[in-house]
């Protein structure tokens, strides 16, 4: 478990956090969904190929237009993630929408290009100790491994999109100084990737301790290539992300539901979830083209699927109430009227 007593001493924090501040959130937001592939690798019930391609068509129907949507790993760690090749061999691909998957090496990256997929992600960690949990080797190993799968993918024509897991604290070595997260964010962007996704894996971060890996990271990279990847063990995803977004970071992850979470990190909840991160940006005034109606039915589906209730809390508030997208927008939005 991701230990506190790692931490010498509580720091005053010199800066204090303002909120008040919104003024710097892009007019957009790309909402990027890892439901099918980050949501779905912890459940220990086997999900059905044809209910991962209908959670997938659905996502794409309500309007999201990046939907990472199975990983090429091995499936002796993570079984969920076996039916990948069927996953993407049967998915009805909409024009305009993007199917990325996570490749943990070449093998993965060969096979997944067999599918004919145009986006690839690698996911090295910002901990030693997570890194042998989650890929069986040393960051600077899965660097190099990495690096070959980038490399090869940049030279067929495919995206490839970069993760750091643990970018505050590692559920094995505690806190994680932002120093190491931006070596390995210019490390990965040196390697090809158009965007590093930044997770805080286990969900420790807090407005202030964002703020500082961000002013870190943005060091060696721009805002628009970074998207932030949060996840809402302790209830700070959304606040979260407004720090994130005050640096004019345009890319977000999200999961439906809120599901998720990763074997290698006990005790991690599931993703912030796509249908709260919509209904906050449609507070803030940002247009999201996503239909939050559909959006919570799709979110029902994969939860009653599942056996559970749905994480998110805009899900369960709206409920039945709401049958009109627009009766949504009007009340998430009636904080900017
Ligand atoms: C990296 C490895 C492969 C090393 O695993 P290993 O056991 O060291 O690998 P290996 O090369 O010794 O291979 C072992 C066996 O797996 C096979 N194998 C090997 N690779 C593949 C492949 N790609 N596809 C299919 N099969 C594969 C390989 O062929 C062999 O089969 P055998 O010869 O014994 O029959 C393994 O540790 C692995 O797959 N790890 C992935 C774990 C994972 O998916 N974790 C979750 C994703 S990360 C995450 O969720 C965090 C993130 C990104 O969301 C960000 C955040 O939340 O903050």
């Amino acid at each position: 478990m991701y230990s506190f007593a790692k931490y010498k001493c509580i720091k005053a924090i010199s800066r204090p956090y303002m909120l008040r501040n919104v003024s710097k959130v892009a007019s957009e937001i790309r909402i990027y969904e890892v439901g099918p592939r980050d949501g779905l690798q912890n459940e220990s019930k086997f999900v059905p190929t044809d209910i991962k391609l209908e959670l997938i068509n659905r996502l794409a129907a309500a309007g999201i237009k990046d939907i990472e949507s199975t990983s090429f790993v091995s499936p002796k760690w993570i079984k969920q993630m076996s039916d990948s090749v069927d996953v993407m061999k049967n998915l009805k691909r909409v024009p305009g929408v993007n199917y990325p998957v996570p490749v943990p090496n070449l093998k993965g990256y060969y096979i997944a290009k067999e599918c004919n997929v145009e986006e690839v992600a690698i996911f090295p960690a910002g901990s030693e100790g997570f890194s042998q949990k989650n890929l069986n080797c040393s960051v600077k190993e899965s660097l190099q491994r990495f690096k070959e799968v980038a490399v090869q993918a940049v030279r067929d024509g495919l995206r490839v999109r970069g993760y750091v897991s643990c970018v505050v604290g590692c559920p094995y070595d505690g806190p994680i100084s932002p120093k190491v997260i931006a070596k390995i964010t210019e490390e990965l962007l040196d390697m090809g990737c158009y965007e590093v996704s930044l997770g805080d894996t286990i969900g420790v971060g807090t407005a202030g301790s964002i703020q500082r890996l961000l002013r870190e990271v943005l060091q060696v990279a721009s805002p628009d290539k970074l998207a932030l990847h949060f996840h809402d063990t302790y209830g700070q995803g959304l606040s979260n992300l407004l720090a994130g977004l005050e640096f004019g970071i345009k890319t977000v992850d999200s999961s439906i539901s809120g599901l998720g979470g990763c074997p290698y990190a006990r005790g991690a909840s599931g993703n912030l979830a796509t249908e709260d991160l919509v209904y906050f940006l449609y507070g803030l005034g940002v247009n999201t083209n996503i239909d939050l109606v559909q959006l919570i039915e799709t979110g029902r589906y994969i939860s009653n699927f599942l056996g559970k209730p749905t994480e998110s809390k805009v899900n369960r508030a709206l409920g039945d109430r709401f049958k009109s997208h627009n009766d949504i927008v009007k009340v998430a939005a009636c904080d900017v009227n």
